[in-house]
């Protein structure tokens, strides 16, 4: 395999103290530098358990997992991480917080970008961070963030609390930077259809483990969406779900030979394929069981 992996996991494990349950389990992909990669999947599933690894704050239980060639806790200078908390000094002011960061990474840091993302936030530099509502938190985070000119980012849910407009503006902020600096960024969200345009790779987890991983134009061409009559048989291929609805049956396969010429057929949108990975947590691993649906 060619080039530098950004993030590389093998038999990757993590679990929280020695009787609890394992966040995370034989975890094994490949990111590699340069994509912005989104990481998908229902609460609980290890999302920050795995971004908190990948920024070097916990150590794996079993398994291993390296960042820019190298174990996280070395590759720290060149990490950015915004926790889902966001966790900034709440006596300090925006002014001190940005002061902090360029003091903190004095090689690295872009004052202007961080001047920037606050400016257009409209925030006062002279305002305490506890006085900052969850929104304008996230801004300063990500400020912190960009300025630090990262060659990974690592964002948990960056978007979350940020109105739609803020939104719009930070993706396209984070877009332009992977674009003009080569940053991989790794962000995890529970909103797949922002995600479709601006992600090139996905990571999928459920219950702990990778379900899907790789580019997303790759994921998204070896899934159809077949319309077929109810009787159709599936096999040979991998149904990720099915659904019969009177005299129709549609499917999302990952076809393994060529399909049915009387198939109806669609390419998934990546909504739709998270969606159908997510609502049948078996898909892939085992030949998926067939749901009946009534009309409505
Ligand atoms: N510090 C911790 N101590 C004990 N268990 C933990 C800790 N952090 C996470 N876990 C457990 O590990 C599992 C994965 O949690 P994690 O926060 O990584 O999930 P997530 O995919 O980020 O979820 P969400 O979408 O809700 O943020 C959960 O079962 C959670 O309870």
């Amino acid at each position: 395999m060619t080039g530098t992996a950004a993030i590389e996991a093998a038999a990757l494990g993590k679990r929280f103290g020695r009787r609890g349950g394992w966040a995370l389990r034989d975890c094994a992909f490949r990111l590699p530098a340069g994509r912005v990669c989104a990481v998908v999947g229902p609460n609980g599933a290890g999302k920050s358990t795995l971004l908190t690894l990948a920024a070097g704050l916990l150590a794996p239980t079993e398994g291993a997992i390296s960042v820019l060639g190298t174990v996280p806790g070395a590759a720290r200078e060149r990490v950015a991480y915004v926790a889902q908390d966001k966790p900034l000094y709440p006596q300090l002011s925006v002014a001190e917080t940005l002061r902090m960061g360029a003091d903190l990474n004095t090689d690295r840091w872009d004052a202007s970008v961080a001047q920037r993302i606050v400016d257009d936030g409209d925030l006062n530099p002279k305002s305490r961070i506890r006085t900052l509502s969850g929104g304008q938190c996230t801004r300063v985070a990500l400020a912190l963030a960009l300025a630090k000119r990262p060659e990974l980012l690592l964002l948990d849910e960056p978007m979350a609390d940020l109105d739609p407009l803020a939104r719009h503006e930070m993706m396209g902020l984070l877009m332009a930077q992977a674009a003009e600096s080569g940053t991989t960024i790794v962000m995890s969200s529970h909103v797949v259809a922002e995600l479709e345009d601006s992600c090139d790779h996905l990571l999928l987890i459920g219950g702990g483990r990778v379900r899907l991983a790789g580019e997303i134009d790759e994921l998204l061409a070896a899934h159809v969406h077949v319309s077929a009559p109810a009787h159709a048989v599936l096999a040979p291929h991998t149904v990720v779900e099915s659904r019969t609805t009177g005299r129709q049956l549609s499917a999302l396969v990952r076809p393994s030979s060529t399909l049915d010429t009387d198939w109806r057929t669609s390419t998934p949108s990546l909504e739709e394929l998270v969606l159908s990975y997510l609502r049948n947590p078996e898909a892939g691993t085992a030949p998926a069981a067939k749901t009946e649906e009534t009309a409505v």
